[in-house]
């Protein structure tokens, strides 16, 4: 949206666009000659923030005025981030939930898994004998309390959830409990059920409804003995043998937590390596620290293909098929099973026909701006769709950052989320984190472009920090170009990998080149050292660096 200035108040205010959402008009003036569906804005600023002052749209089922300036569909992260900063910019906000506030993430997801894994690091620790006598220190055989350990992540969610309903009530965000449903462009039904449907006008819609785990047919979840992650966090029972179906984030981090506390875990995986989403390499190092010296054991190249819960005395029953030929491979018997094998978009019952969108997969095609695309392939003027709804990215913190992305545009800034900045990481023990392309990814666009890639490497054992906490196991890997210098992508195993990863994702946000990156300072003795080193490990072409050398004193 290009700006231009107000005739009467001289404040910034978006031209006029077209269904499309394209600028046809610059000046105020033309307006009479527009197109049926031509709306007229004008910003005032106000305090910090930009206020609407004048809101007019005609024709085809768009509303005259409108209720919020944004409406976002689902209460997850993502809708959470969108909605405080769309009231940030002054933009009056409403957020649609249908069922609990915080979504995935907090319900059902990071938050959690994550107080599980807190539990699996430190149960790993305390059982860790060699390690810990190396520190001089002795313990009793440590234990814990299921029921605890499950009332310690429940207790978190509710805490976390308290939190974001209490920050968006505070900001002035109106929440609406219901099922969201477009009805017209610009135009959502709220329906609960027992009360009467509200329908509500926003300028602007944004769609984040999420997602749900998928599982593939011939699956039949029971929730007790064959389950998804959303029974798995319940944590109601720990099995003495579990198979996890899918060698993924969920899978490993479950892996991590269930062999903590006393689980044998049998992977399931159909592709030919554990852990196919990975850099190559940090996959098979994190096999090599992770997978090897526990009590797990993998089967690649399969399927499941059925699965029987436990019933009548019977284990749970996997039938595994060769993921080529589909023919039968195995049959496994076991305690339980838990089906980590992705997660399907929650797209259903949106009222997508009504706005023209047809879902991929079930997922909402977008562009790079988040801008939802009709069956044609054209813009949905004001309609927008963030987070695990349009299968970008299913991260968080990625769902918010497109949301903020959004509002950034609604509000007149042209925004576009470096999704390669996004990073990544996998909270098992120890971590394992990354940003930007792996390498085989990175050779690929070389080869593409016509650029040499170059990779270097650091391992934690040199590492003083790491030393001292006698956690050495790791290793950090940066991908870029030797001609450049330009950081192509970062990936890192060891302790807090998923802390260390943000320098580097934020170098490739703001572009920062490798020879300007390593005359950064890092803080000793920190675990940062490694990257600090890997930085300084690159070599790249003669580009000097652009940081400015001090000028000499003058006497
Ligand atoms: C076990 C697990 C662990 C995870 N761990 C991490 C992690 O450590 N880090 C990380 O970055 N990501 C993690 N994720 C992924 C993360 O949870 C998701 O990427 C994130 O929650 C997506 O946010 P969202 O806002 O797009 O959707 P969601 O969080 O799914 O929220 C969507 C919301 O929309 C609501 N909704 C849906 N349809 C409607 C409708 N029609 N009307 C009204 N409301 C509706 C839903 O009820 C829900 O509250 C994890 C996921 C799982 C399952
Ligand atoms: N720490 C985190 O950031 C974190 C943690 C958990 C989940 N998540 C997000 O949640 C999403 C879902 O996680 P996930 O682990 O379920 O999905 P995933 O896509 O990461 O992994 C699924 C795995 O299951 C395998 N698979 C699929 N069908 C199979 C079958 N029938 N038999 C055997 N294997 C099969 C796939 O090959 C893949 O390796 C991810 O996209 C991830 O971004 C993130």
């Amino acid at each position: 949206l290009s700006l231009s200035s107000c005739k009467w108040t001289g404040s910034p205010r978006l031209s006029h666009l077209d269904f499309s959402g394209h600028a046809v008009h610059r000046s105020w003036n033309s307006c009479s000659v527009c197109f049926p569906v031509v709306k007229k804005q004008c910003w005032q600023r106000r305090g910090k923030g930009f206020k609407r002052s004048f809101v007019e749209a005609s024709g085809n089922g768009a509303p005259q005025s409108f209720d919020y300036d944004v409406i976002i569909i689902g209460a997850g992260v993502g809708g959470h981030g969108a909605a405080l900063h769309a009231v940030e910019q002054g933009l009056k906000t409403a957020i649609i939930e249908g069922d609990t506030v915080g979504g995935t993430c907090v319900n059902r997801g990071c938050v959690p898994s994550k107080a599980l894994l807190a539990v699996s690091g430190r149960m790993r620790e305390l059982q860790d004998e060699h390690h810990l006598k190396a520190l001089g220190i002795q313990v009793a055989a440590a234990s814990y309390d299921r029921q605890a350990v499950a009332d310690h992540a429940n207790n978190l969610a509710s805490k976390i959830r308290g939190n974001l309903t209490n920050s968006m009530k505070s900001l002035g965000v109106d929440i609406l409990n219901g099922i969201g449903t477009l009805v017209a462009p610009q135009k959502v039904k709220c329906g609960k059920i027992g009360y009467p449907d509200k329908i509500v006008t926003g300028r602007d819609v944004i769609i984040a409804t999420g997602s749900i785990p998928f599982v593939p047919p011939g699956i039949e979840i029971d929730g007790k003995t064959v389950f998804t992650s959303d029974h798995a966090l319940k944590l109601e029972w720990v099995p003495d043998w579990i198979a996890i179906i899918g060698s993924g984030y969920i899978g490993l981090e479950f892996s991590d937590v269930y062999t903590a506390l006393g689980s044998e875990v049998t992977f399931v995986e159909a592709l030919d390596q554990l852990m196919p989403g990975f850099d190559p390499e940090l996959g098979k190092l994190a096999q090599r620290v992770l997978i090897n010296p526990r009590k797990i054991d993998y089967h690649i190249g399969v399927l499941a293909k059925k699965i029987t819960p436990a019933k009548n005395g019977r284990p749970v029953t996997i039938e595994l098929v060769d993921t080529k030929t589909r023919k039968p491979k195995d049959v496994l018997e076991v305690d339980a099973a838990l089906i980590a094998t992705g997660r399907a978009p929650f797209t259903k019952g949106l009222g997508l026909e009504n706005v023209d969108v047809v879902t991929q997969r079930g997922f909402i095609p977008v562009d790079e701006c988040m801008r939802v695309l009709d069956g044609d392939g054209n813009k949905v003027p004001h309609l927008f769709c963030i987070g695990d709804a349009n299968g970008k990215m299913m991260l968080a913190h990625a769902a918010s950052a497109q949301g903020i992305s959004v509002i950034e545009q609604i509000a007149g800034r042209p925004n576009v989320l470096n999704h390669l900045s996004v990073p990544a990481a996998c909270f098992t023990h120890p971590e394992i984190s990354m940003t930007g392309l792996t390498e085989p990814q990175a050779r690929a666009k070389g080869e593409e472009e016509g650029f040499i890639v170059k990779v270097v490497k650091t391992s934690f054992k040199a590492n003083t920090k790491a030393l001292a906490e006698n956690e050495s196991e790791g290793l950090a890997k940066l991908i870029y170009r030797e001609d450049t210098g330009e950081i192509l992508g970062v990936h890192i195993l060891g302790l807090h990998a998923a802390d260390l990863i943000h320098e580097a994702s934020n170098a490739i946000a703001l572009d920062t080149r490798v020879q300007d990156i390593k005359f950064t300072v890092h803080a000793h003795p920190t675990l940062s050292e490694v990257l600090d080193e890997l930085f300084k490990s690159a070599k790249v072409g003669n580009h000097a660096p652009v940081i400015k050398k001090a000028e000499p004193l003058a006497v």
